[in-house]
């Protein structure tokens, strides 16, 4: 749809003067104002910021040394930001007059916006004229309108998002945020100073909280309250929210008509619009953008002039740049399924180190939301490790030829023990001993071949485990024995070579340490 609106007087002292010097090859010939790209999301998912584009707009001398009014809209993809926006600029530049609407039969320009399913806004894009106005108190501010990339489109990731959303947050002083009839505050607790308002749109039950501030407020409250039975998780959202912003309203929007929804034709005209959604439009933007509203970018309680901000935007966007995500290494790599079997010591060896590596990954990532909030996600982390640790033990074990021969083995031993015994105990004229020992022999020749079946087949799975169990047991109890005969007469084994004692003491020690 249209892109480019013609040059007007801008509010404020900026009427008649061409204040900017277009001179680069990137600008309109004619010196129009209009978006100017100044964050691009590469295909690559990498971010890069426009620092010639921006510079000119926040150094031109006009406006470099004025304290910033920085406003954003962030939220999901499509859903009228851009289209919101051309409604800012339409009034900052009709000085915020009465009538700022204009002529209803007028194309809506400005931020390009359109209908479809397509994303159409990538990255930040800022208006690149800056409007002085007038606050009540005599001072003289810059404001800065911004649009932003959607979130959850189909072709970036939930970082992208994110680090757009977050970005837009941190350098404006109002951000809007957009919701289609509900609000998703979970998106919303990066990490934002001054003033968050919700904007719902479509808003359809205005028999339950009217359309406008008030209806906005009275919503928020309900929806941000925090009661008992709420989640965790959902708690700490809201209160979250309530720690990061100094002012959060919300506003409810009336559905605009189905032309502006699904027509492809309509360009935006008021005409065009329901009326319902007109008034509050009137409400809306006045209560946005009047000069006593307006809030002065602050960051640590001093008020940023244009020439600060472009300093936060480098510095922020290195925040970005810097870190890549580690791309996650997984203990498959070291035990997987094509993995041959590791020693149990080895495992646990490289366990530790993968495991401590990937703690100090989390700790060195700058984190939002505090202290005690990012140790809770530590522990998470540490626990769910120490989970999936487990299962790789087991899924190493089955790996172990003997251990998955250590049932039949079992098997065979008491197969062949009671059959001997059987002899014995009937030679002796024992015989009910040597009932006894054949019924055993009897009992475990059927479980050896009920347990190949199941192996064989997969079926009655359940069963199979517990013949594994109890053979497990058996073996684990004869191991015992044997460990402990062993232990018993170590004296011997030192005695032949007392070399390895000292390696011995030494392990004790650090087990004793562990
Ligand atoms: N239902 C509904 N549609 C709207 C509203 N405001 C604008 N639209 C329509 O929504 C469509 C998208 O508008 P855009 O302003 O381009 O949306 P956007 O959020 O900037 O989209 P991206 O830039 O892709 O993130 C247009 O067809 C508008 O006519 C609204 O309040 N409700
Ligand atoms: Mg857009």
């Amino acid at each position: 749809m249209a892109k480019h609106r013609p040059e007007r007087d801008s509010w404020g002292s900026l009427s008649d003067k061409n204040v900017y010097d277009w001179s680069s090859e990137e600008e309109e010939p004619d010196g129009r104002a209009r978006p100017i790209q100044v964050l691009l999301v590469k295909d690559d998912h990498t971010f890069e910021l426009d620092e010639a584009a921006l510079s000119r707009i926040l150094l031109s001398e006009e406006v470099r040394d004025r304290e910033v009014v920085a406003i954003s809209v962030a939220g999901a993809f499509r859903k009228g930001k851009s289209f919101l926006m051309d409604f800012m600029l339409r009034y900052m530049y009709n000085h915020a007059s009465e009538n700022w609407l204009g002529n209803p039969e007028e194309p809506l320009t400005g931020f390009s916006w359109r209908g479809g399913s397509e994303r159409e806004t990538t990255g930040i894009q800022i208006w690149s004229e800056v409007f002085l106005v007038d606050k009540p108190d005599g001072r003289k501010v810059a404001v800065l309108l911004m649009d932003t990339q959607g979130t959850f489109d189909s072709q970036s990731t939930l970082r992208d998002s994110a680090t757009v959303f977050a970005l837009s947050t941190m350098i404006s002083s109002m951000q809007l945020f957009t919701e289609y009839g509900r609000l998703a505050m979970e998106e919303t607790f990066l990490k934002p100073f001054q003033s968050m308002i919700f904007l719902v749109r479509d808003w359809s039950f205005p028999y339950e909280f009217p359309y406008g501030q008030e209806g906005g407020m009275k919503f928020l409250e309900k929806r941000l309250k925090i009661s008992e039975n709420q989640h965790e998780e959902l708690q700490n959202v809201r209160k979250h929210i309530h720690s990061c912003f100094t002012n959060i309203s919300c506003f409810l929007m009336p559905h605009p008509g189905l032309k502006v929804a699904t027509n492809p034709h309509f360009d935006g005209r008021i005409k065009e619009i329901d009326g319902e959604f007109i008034n509050n439009l009137t409400v809306l933007v006045p209560w946005l953008l009047s000069p006593r509203n307006i809030d002065v970018k602050e960051i640590n309680g001093s008020k940023i002039t244009c020439r600060g901000l472009l300093e936060y935007f480098k510095a922020y966007i290195k925040i970005y740049q810097g870190e890549e995500l580690p791309h996650p290494k997984s203990m498959l790599q070291v035990c997987g399924g094509d993995r041959p079997f590791l020693a149990p010591s080895e495992l646990q060896a490289r366990h530790s180190a993968i495991r401590e590596e990937a703690l100090q990954v989390f700790k060195g990532v700058k984190k939002m939301g505090g202290e005690e909030f990012s140790r809770r996600y530590l522990q998470q982390l540490e626990g769910e490790i120490d989970e999936v640790f487990v299962q790789y033990i087991k899924h190493n074990d089955s790996k172990n030829i003997f251990h998955a021969a250590r049932t039949p083995a079992t098997l065979f031993v008491v197969i062949f023990v009671m059959y001997v015994a059987a002899g014995i105990t009937g030679f002796v004229g024992v015989d009910i001993i040597a009932s006894l020992c054949n019924m055993i022999l009897g009992l475990a020749l059927i479980t050896l071949c009920t347990w190949a079946y199941i192996r064989y087949s997969g079926e009655y799975r359940e069963l199979g485990a517990v013949i594994d169990q109890v053979a497990g047991a058996l073996w684990d109890q004869a191991l015992y024995k044997l460990y402990n005969v062993a232990a018993n007469h170590r004296h011997l084994y030192h005695h032949a070579f007392p070399g390895h004692q000292v390696e011995e003491v030494a392990e004790e020690q650090d087990k004793k340490r562990d």
